[in-house]
């Protein structure tokens, strides 16, 4: 029986995503919160929906079931019964700041008043300290944020539901993430992986929580086969997560045997693996040459268990040959965003032209906006999908970072 958790590739046909449609959390900030809140801009809420709706329909009108994360959220916490929403509801609070104290019972009282699904579309919105007729008289309120509007901060970044977790084939890892702007959202996913019940007692691994030390995120984790992992050392990914990932996945006879960490810049532009290099057929990946050196030269280790349980690592510069190494292939077709153009490049990378979405080998999702690098990929024979993108795209991530496949068909 296939369980409700299965990856064994990027490019598997894909039977089951998990969405998150945006809400009003990314509109609900100011510019100024913005580089905190890791966006660039703020999206028209009502043209992203609609962006998003489409994304969605692209999904569904190829096959794929589509999953939404505040209704598995709010299913999870209803089957779990009111201790597990009580419990949800406290994490979330201390998660937020108010591990003890009046404004923590006041947040308390406030949310618990409300249905799940309302307590759960606010907790991802934000609250407003002018929601309540309440006025703090703790220090931090009067001493540290006497004019900051938000009691609990948006979640914006909840539409990118690749970054949270990670499906690694019959398990996930539930991520310790970056930032704060962040660091609460993986504890939905954490939820639902208990309570749902489509989820929890399905016999599914988690290769590695969220309470671990070493921060890493989804958008690094590619599954390049059903034994080789590919993992980001980025802004968001320390090589300290990915040795400890290693060890558990082959210590736990996950069926992964390799793991592949290719060393990328670290900014904004390129904060995940996945905004630079995806893999989109048997033998084909979208790479933006802004990450290749000379050559194409760009730092990459294998990792491998030896004999005596302990991680072994190499390190090689080749990527297109470590990629035939691993994969065993005699060629790889490794597509640049933009044609190769450096302005191009530089300019649909930006706006995710390298972040596609796979949804069958050789059928790709894309931001239509990126129509030079689109064109690129039909001329080397990928079929493409494009969506709308003129406000999701704000956000920083595209078709792949928006979706988290729960199940793909094994190769
Ligand atoms: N898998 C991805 N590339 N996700 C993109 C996430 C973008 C988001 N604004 C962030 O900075 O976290």
């Amino acid at each position: 029986m296939i369980k409700p958790i299965h990856v064994t590739s990027e490019i598997g046909k894909l039977d089951v995503v998990m969405l998150k449609r945006p809400g009003a959390e990314v509109e609900n900030f100011t510019p100024e919160m913005m580089p905190r809140l890791l966006f660039d801009d703020i999206p028209y809420l009502p043209i992203a929906q609609k962006e998003h709706d489409n994304f969605a329909d692209t999904l569904r009108d190829n096959g794929v079931e589509v999953l939404y994360l505040e209704k598995l959220v709010v299913e999870a916490l209803d089957a779990g019964g009111s201790d597990v929403k009580a419990a949800f509801l406290d994490k979330m609070l201390v998660e937020s700041g108010y591990a003890a104290g009046m404004i923590h019972h006041v947040l308390e009282d406030y949310l618990t008043s409300m249905t799940t699904t309302e307590m759960v579309v606010k907790i991802m919105a934000g609250v407003r300290k002018n929601e309540l007729d309440f006025v703090p008289r703790d220090l931090v309120s009067a001493a540290e944020e006497k004019d900051y509007p938000f009691f609990m901060d948006p979640m914006p970044n909840l539409y990118f539901t690749r970054d949270p977790a990670a499906s690694l084939g019959d398990g996930l890892s539930i991520n310790n993430m970056t930032f704060p702007a962040r660091q609460r959202e993986s504890f939905f996913m954490e939820t639902i992986i208990n309570y749902h019940p489509r989820f929890a007692n399905q016999g599914l691994h988690v290769w590695r929580d969220r309470d671990q030390p070493g921060r890493i995120e989804g958008g690094d984790e590619l599954v390049l086969s059903d034994t080789v992992i590919a993992i980001g050392v980025s802004e968001r990914t320390s090589a300290h997560a990915i040795e400890d990932i290693a060890r558990r996945l082959f210590e736990h006879k996950s069926g992964f045997e390799k793991v592949l960490a290719i060393r990328i810049p670290h900014n904004h532009a390129m904060m995940h693996l996945d905004t630079v290099f995806t893999m989109i057929n048997h033998d084909q990946f979208t790479v933006h040459p802004g990450i290749l050196g000379e050559g194409g030269q760009i730092d990459t280790w294998t990792i491998t268990e030896d004999n005596d349980g302990e991680l072994h690592v190499d390190h090689h510069l080749d990527l297109k040959q470590v990629l035939k190494d691993v994969l065993s292939l005699d060629d790889i077709d490794l597509i640049p965003t933009g044609g190769g153009d450096p302005l191009i490049a530089d300019r649909e990378q930006w706006n995710d032209g390298s972040n596609t979405l796979a949804i069958a080998p050789g059928v790709v999702v894309t931001y239509n906006r990126n129509y030079v690098s689109n064109q690129v990929l039909r001329d080397h024979g990928l079929k493409v999908l494009e969506v709308l993108s003129s406000e999701l795209s704000r956000g920083r991530g595209g078709p792949r970072c928006m979706s988290m496949p729960l199940v793909r068909e094994d190769l």
